[in-house]
């Protein structure tokens, strides 16, 4: 396999817990072995201005405005996300790995928040225009499971629970039900990988369907 001849832009998606950091870490070394400039990156945040809104948004400072209040926020941060760090790496042909991005408004703000579908789509397009992911990951998982891995990770750290890690399990629940569904709905965008299987073994399925998919083709159009 050869350096990257164009960018791809791949997006981690998935409820509480379920193993999105460490999967796109694990994948960010596949592609740097490849000899393939990858650049990591996260949602809401990703820049110095978008992580100030990640703290509003995570601490609940935003939630006393309401869902679609938060709804912009988190546009107001992917617009800031791409404009200086998604759009330019793309451009100069690196890939992008980002955990979390558009779909998880549609999930967390849209089907459990219930901000009405086409206002979230007019948020969309002004902060992404035309970019949508080559590929989404979506790992799935039961929710009780991602809650407590994430407990685990939160209480090493010293962290306290976040404003949507708090949320009812009715809520994760139904957060599982979205995610699946956005890849029922676009099913050549999303793949669904089972994130109960251990690390090594998610790893190597998120390998292989990236290899299939981009840099087999790839290789054989160099040839
Ligand atoms: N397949 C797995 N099996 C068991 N534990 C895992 C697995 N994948 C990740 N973990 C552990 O679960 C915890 C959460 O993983 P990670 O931070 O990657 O999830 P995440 O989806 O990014 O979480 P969040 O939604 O909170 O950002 C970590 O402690 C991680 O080591
Ligand atoms: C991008 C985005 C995120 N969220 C929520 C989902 C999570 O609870 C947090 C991010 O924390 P993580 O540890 O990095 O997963 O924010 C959301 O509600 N809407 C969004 O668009």
């Amino acid at each position: 396999m050869t350096g990257a001849e164009k960018g791809r832009f791949i997006t981690f998606e998935g409820g509480e817990g379920v193993g999105k950091s460490t999967q796109l870490t694990r994948l960010a070394e596949h592609l740097r072995g490849c000899g393939i400039e990858t650049v990591t990156t996260r949602e809401p945040g990703g820049t110095p201005k978008a992580e100030t809104l990640r703290q509003i948004l995570l601490s609940g400072r935003a939630a006393p405005l309401g869902t679609l209040a938060e709804a912009a926020l988190f546009a107001a941060a992917r617009i800031d996300h791409v404009d200086r760090l998604i759009a330019p790496a793309l451009s100069r042909g690196a890939w992008v790995l980002c955990d979390r991005f558009a779909d998880s408004t549609r999930a967390y703000q849209g089907a459990r928040g219930g901000v009405e579908r086409q206002v979230l789509s007019l948020l969309e397009k002004a902060a992404v225009g035309e970019l949508k992911p080559d590929l989404t990951v979506i790992l799935d998982l039961a929710p009780e499971e991602g809650l407590a891995r994430a407990a685990v990770r939160r209480e090493a750290a010293g962290l306290r629970v976040d404003r949507f890690e708090a949320e009812d399990d009715g809520f994760h629940e139904g957060l599982r039900r979205a995610f699946l569904d956005i890849a029922a709905d676009e099913p050549e965008r999303c793949c669904v990988v089972n994130a109960a299987l251990p690390a090594d073994e998610v790893a190597r399925a998120i390998r292989q369907l990236v290899d299939a998919r981009f840099l087999e083709a790839q290789a054989h159009a160099a040839q």
